[in-house]
């Protein structure tokens, strides 16, 4: 009867007679094999140049689509190392399509200037209370300006990827003199512009005031101060109504998701600004020049 080979624990076999090991069930490499094999043959340097190679292709492609298919007139250019507009040197955000509420007025049509010059396309609503055609007639031949005759108070619906809401008399001369038009705008007005903003997406900027601080006990007036308001004056119709507008921005961003920007701009001054408006820069000009 063949004898069967039996491994007894008690008899090892000799080395020489040793059954050759059973290939060994691979062991999973450790780490250092790894890293010995990725340093062989400068395989990590050829990895480390395709990962550049690849961020630096989806870093610039949506730049280099945009050439292909800008529609855009004189769009701006794609690199630029003139970085006036503030923008580093090197890559811009593609145009933008924008609105600007108020752009005929002073604060407005400057920053209607520095949007055509970056580039984007730029509708201006107004309704001219305190606006001036002349202070954006510099526009109308530019296929990317419009300019439209709308009071804010009744909606208007536009596509756009951007909504800068200026419309609002801002001298107490102007806000003064129909104070329920001034509330409304500040509030209807805003209600609209937010609400187009959240129909379609568009990142909305609301410039406020530093009325809204009231008659500040604290100076300077830090963002978190509240202020210290008087609700039942004769400039509340401006101060409430800023108040009232930055309450409707908040509650759009944060129940409805529109993504917003609130500016509370102080004394300004400048080219195209009302001599006559009563602020208290151009009272100042006014009485040294007259
Ligand atoms: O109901 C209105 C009232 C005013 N407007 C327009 O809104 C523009 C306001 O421009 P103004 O020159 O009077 O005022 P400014 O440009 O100085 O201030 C403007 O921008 C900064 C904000 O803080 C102010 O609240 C805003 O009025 C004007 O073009 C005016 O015609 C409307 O379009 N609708």
């Amino acid at each position: 009867m063949k004898q069967l080979h039996k491994s007894s624990p008690t008899h090892a076999p000799s080395p020489a007679h040793a059954p050759a090991p059973k290939s060994a069930k691979p062991t999973r490499p450790g780490p250092r094999s790894w890293i010995g094999y990725l340093l062989r043959e400068q395989r990590l340097l050829f990895v480390l140049l395709g990962a550049l190679i690849a961020s630096t292709f989806f870093l610039l492609r949506p730049y280099l689509s945009l050439t292909a298919s800008s529609h855009l007139p004189d769009a701006r250019p794609l690199f630029s190392f003139a970085s006036r507009s503030g923008v580093p040197a090197g890559f811009r955000p593609p145009p933008r399509r924008v609105v600007v509420t108020g752009g005929a007025g002073f604060v407005g049509s400057h920053l209607v200037d520095r949007l055509l010059e970056q580039g984007d396309s730029v509708i201006v609503v107004d309704n001219f209370f305190t606006g001036r055609k002349e202070n954006v007639a510099h526009h109308l031949r530019n296929p990317r300006f419009e300019l439209l005759r709308h009071d804010v108070v009744e909606p208007i619906l536009l596509e756009v990827d951007r909504i800068y809401h200026l419309a609002c008399p801002a001298s107490p001369v102007h806000y003064k003199y129909n104070p329920i038009k001034t509330y409304k705008t500040n509030v209807m007005g805003t209600l609209n512009m937010l609400g187009l903003a959240k129909r379609i997406g568009a990142r909305f900027l609301l410039t406020s005031t530093s009325e809204v601080y009231g008659d500040p006990l604290e100076h300077p007036q830090k963002e978190t101060y509240w202020g210290h308001v008087n609700p039942i004056g004769v400039r509340s119709c401006y101060d409430e109504g800023k108040r009232t507008a930055e309450t409707l921005t908040m509650d759009y961003h944060r129940g409805g998701g529109v993504e917003v920007r609130i500016a509370r701009i102080f004394n300004t001054y400048g080219p195209r600004m009302c001599l006559d408006d009563g602020r208290v820069v151009s009272n100042f000009v006014a009485q040294v020049c007259l």
